[in-house]
């Protein structure tokens, strides 16, 4: 079985796959930044109570955008799994199907999805990403990163308004039925959810416009179903499509391809 972790700003993500599927995700807060006993304490548990043992995972992948936490997650691994992990960073950049033309900047969670969107969805490609960042990342058919977009995520967007004004309180992420806002509530939903809405509709089209043709849509991250008038424009909403690439990425490093 493999071991997947995905490094995010707000979440540590652990998938098991067991060579057919993904049979396990476990979610953990990235901050405040553990130690590897922590990690192992916590998996330990979530192995436990599923009937799972160390001894199963026999490859480990793992991608951080969260330097503070590399050698910690190194240090876990390394302690408590046998196999050498593959710990995603540019020195394996030159053997995936995938081009950057910026390999130290790009985060790896990013390259991730664009692996998965070339491999699954054949390239051609918008990944459309909600977590801490709202990111865009455009691949080609032929695997090339054409270009990546990066906005505050939603959450993201309504702490910092919500930290910056005296009186706006935090909402629920609902989507009001008018896009009209008769109380304060749900003026900042109608801004911050149909504003994203329609952001996200402006930037497809303007990435299309820009390339002159029309690319797939695919939308991941913890909250890539909040935003449900935009299912429309996504031909998938896939919420394994990280944990996907890193799979695809461990599975190639180790065939040595
Ligand atoms: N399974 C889930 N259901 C609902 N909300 C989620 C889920 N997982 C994550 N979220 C929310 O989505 C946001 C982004 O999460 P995530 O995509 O994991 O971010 P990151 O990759 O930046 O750590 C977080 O604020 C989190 O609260
Ligand atoms: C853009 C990101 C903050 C997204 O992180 P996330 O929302 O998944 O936590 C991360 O991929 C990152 O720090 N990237 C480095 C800069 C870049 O991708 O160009
Ligand atoms: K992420």
């Amino acid at each position: 079985m493999l071991l997947a972790i995905d490094a995010g700003n707000t979440n540590v993500v652990f998938g098991i796959h067991n060579g057919e599927k993904w049979i396990h995700e476990w979610r953990m807060n990235t901050l405040p930044v553990k130690r590897a006993s922590e990690y192992e304490m916590f998996l330990r548990l979530n192995f436990l109570e599923n009937n799972l043992h160390f001894d199963d995972i026999s490859r480990v992948v793992i991608s951080s955008v969260v330097p503070q936490l590399n050698s910690v997650l190194e240090e876990f691994a390394a302690a408590s799994i046998k196999d050498e992990p593959v710990f995603l960073g540019p020195k394996w950049y030159d053997k995936l199907p995938v081009r950057t033309q910026n390999p130290y900047e790009i985060g790896t969670d990013l390259l991730a999805n664009a692996v998965a969107a070339k491999e699954i969805y054949g390239g051609d490609t918008i990944v459309v990403d909600f977590g801490t960042a709202l990111t865009f990342t455009v691949v080609d058919k032929d695997g090339l990163i054409l270009g990546v977009n990066i906005a505050p995520g939603l959450k993201t967007a309504i702490k910092a308004l919500v930290g910056q004004t005296a009186q706006l309180p935090e909402v629920p992420l609902e989507l009001p039925e008018s896009v009209l806002g008769k109380n304060t509530i749900h003026a900042i939903q109608n801004g911050v959810l149909w504003g994203y809405i329609s952001m996200v509709e402006g930037m497809l089209d303007r990435i299309q416009q820009e390339l002159g043709r029309e690319m797939k849509v695919v939308a991941t991250g913890g909250l890539s179903s909040i935003l449900t008038p935009l299912h429309k424009r996504f031909d998938k909403v896939d919420r394994h499509l990280t944990l996907d690439g890193l799979r695809i990425i461990h599975q190639l490093m180790k065939d040595g391809k």
